[in-house]
């Protein structure tokens, strides 16, 4: 029997009307009918689990505090009996989910992946729709994401031989943190949609590593929560959406620094996010809204990632950058820098440093990948004096001790991976994610040596032939229009 302070699920399911809504998130009720237009994620979401439990849906896109943050105290109603409360099975009982359920029993070990690649296979078969989509897909045709790892093959290596590599060391610093091996987990968002915990998931692997993780400002964990999950000496660092109002830009960043973050990366590559199909394909359904920022209202028709995005700051300009100067003691950095004159002139604004990047291709469809920009930058900069002037990133379409290689005989202080680190996490978790880590590790310490290198600093363009690297002679499939294309003549009508 509920106690008396309990209400029951019947009680609940009487408000589920626009005019009197109640829903339950983890045991407790909340009244939400005056949060309704509100709501950044629209109001049908809510709607949809009015008098319902809506936990499941709720977790994945709202750090836990999202309740106590925006709801008024008044309106959270207490507990509830959750033994009287009748779930919601339809989606568990569907054929596609028992299918799915299938496919997770029947997953290949752990021990079966040997590289990052094959933490995406087993992801697109066992992850759920809205996930797989929201994390895999890409801007328009999907070309970009795609010439993102297609350019890495465009570069072969010019390796020493007779060098005594017995000693391999592939520590590094960035930002002047010094980390094992160089690479970081970059920023990505909602990563409960993948793992019930999300981004701290990706905290603890990224201690037992020793690498930095970059806390994503669409996080499904709270910050503090992340900050909260790394251990005493893990460094973390903050990639930030400028809001429009940079009151609540202000409150994030210097919050970001007391708690110790020691890097500000500033997307620069998203005045409106980009438009993802498969994400908007996946009907990300409204209510899944996200934990956007105060005073947006959004349209949850175009997926996850327009359903999270409307408080970003499309005016963000240069002259914001001696703002955040004022704001912050942490590094800059600019993250989504796309051509060499911007690098120029972040050099002349003093940011400690780029993250040459396409946003993976999620962003402008033909961007050129991180690593040819990256192919153009660094001779300018070395031509005018200016390459230790500025710390040089890159990040997008990095599977491969070898990519890594490439990107640092090329210049770069570090690189940036997202998706592998996803996919590891929503499929074997913390292992997951330890094992892809380690798998990057044995391949630079063996490719290392095959260079005949063995320490970072021996890494120079003259270990890289790039001869072939900006020729886009032949850039990924079109498969989108090859697959409607239909020919003026059919090939049964050519042959009459
Ligand atoms: C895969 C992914 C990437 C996102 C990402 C979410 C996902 C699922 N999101 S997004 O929702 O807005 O697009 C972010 C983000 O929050 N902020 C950001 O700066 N970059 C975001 N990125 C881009 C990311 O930081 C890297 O630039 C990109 O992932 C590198 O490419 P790979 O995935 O191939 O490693």
């Amino acid at each position: 029997m509920p106690s008396k302070t309990q209400l029951t699920g019947v009680e609940v399911s009487k408000h589920h009307t626009p005019s009197s809504c109640w829903v339950i998130v983890h045991g407790q009720a909340y009244d939400v009918t005056d949060f309704l237009p509100e709501h950044p994620g629209g109001q049908k979401i809510i709607l949809k689990y009015a008098g319902k439990d809506a936990t499941e849906a709720f977790d994945p896109v709202h750090p836990p505090d999202t309740l106590d943050k925006y709801l008024p105290k008044d309106k959270h109603l207490g507990p509830v009996d959750m033994a009287t409360v009748v779930q919601n099975t339809s989606e568990q009982d569907s054929p596609e989910e028992k299918e799915r359920q299938q496919r997770i029993k029947e997953m290949p070990l752990l021990s079966q992946c040997f590289n990052l690649l094959d933490f995406e296979a087993v992801a697109r078969r066992v992850m759920k729709k809205t996930a797989w989509a929201y994390y895999s897909s890409a801007a328009d045709d999907e070309i970009t994401v795609r010439e993102n790892h297609a350019a890495f093959h465009r570069i072969w290596f010019r390796p020493r031989v007779l060098v005594n590599v017995e000693q391999v060391d592939f520590s590094t610093t960035m930002l002047g943190t010094k980390v094992d091996i160089p690479f970081y987990v970059t920023a990505t968002a909602l990563g409960k949609l993948g793992h019930a915990e999300g981004e701290v998931v990706l905290t603890r692997a990224a201690k037992k590593h020793n690498v930095i993780q970059m806390i994503p400002t669409l996080a499904s964990c709270a910050f503090d929560e992340i900050m909260d999950a790394a251990e005493a000496d893990q460094v973390q660092w903050l990639q930030l959406y400028v809001n429009k109002d940079r009151e609540i830009t202000k409150r994030i960043v210097q919050h970001a620094e007391r708690r110790g973050c020691k890097g500000l990366f500033i997307t620069v590559d998203a005045p409106q996010l980009g438009r993802r199909e498969k994400d908007m394909r996946s009907k990300f359904d409204e209510d899944e809204g996200s934990d956007v920022q105060r005073g947006s209202t959004t349209d949850g028709s175009q997926g996850a990632a327009r359903a999270i995005s409307t408080f970003i700051d499309p005016a963000l300009s240069w002259d914001d950058v001696p703002w955040f100067q004022g704001i912050t003691k942490m590094p800059i950095v600019l993250k989504g820098v796309q051509r060499v004159e911007d690098v120029l002139k972040a050099i002349e604004y003093g940011v400690q440093g780029v993250v040459l990047s396409n946003h993976g291709g999620r962003q402008l469809e033909f961007a050129r990948s991180a690593i040819e920009v990256l192919a153009e930058t660094m001779p300018v900069l070395r031509a005018r004096g200016l390459q230790d002037k500025i710390e040089v990133y890159i990040d997008g379409g990095i599977r491969r001790g070898t990519d890594i290689l490439k990107a640092l005989c090329l210049g770069a202080k570090g690189v940036g991976i997202g998706r592998p680190f996803l996919y590891a996490m929503s499929t074997y978790g913390l292992d997951g994610v330890d094992r892809a880590m380690q798998l990057l590790k044995d391949e630079m310490e063996m490719n290392m040596r095959l260079i005949g290198c063995t320490k970072i600093e021996e890494l120079d363009e003259s270990l890289v032939d790039v001869r072939s690297l900006f020729n886009h002679a032949a850039p990924p499939p079109d498969t989108l229009a090859w697959s409607v294309y239909d020919p003026l003549v059919s090939p049964e009508q050519r042959l009459l």
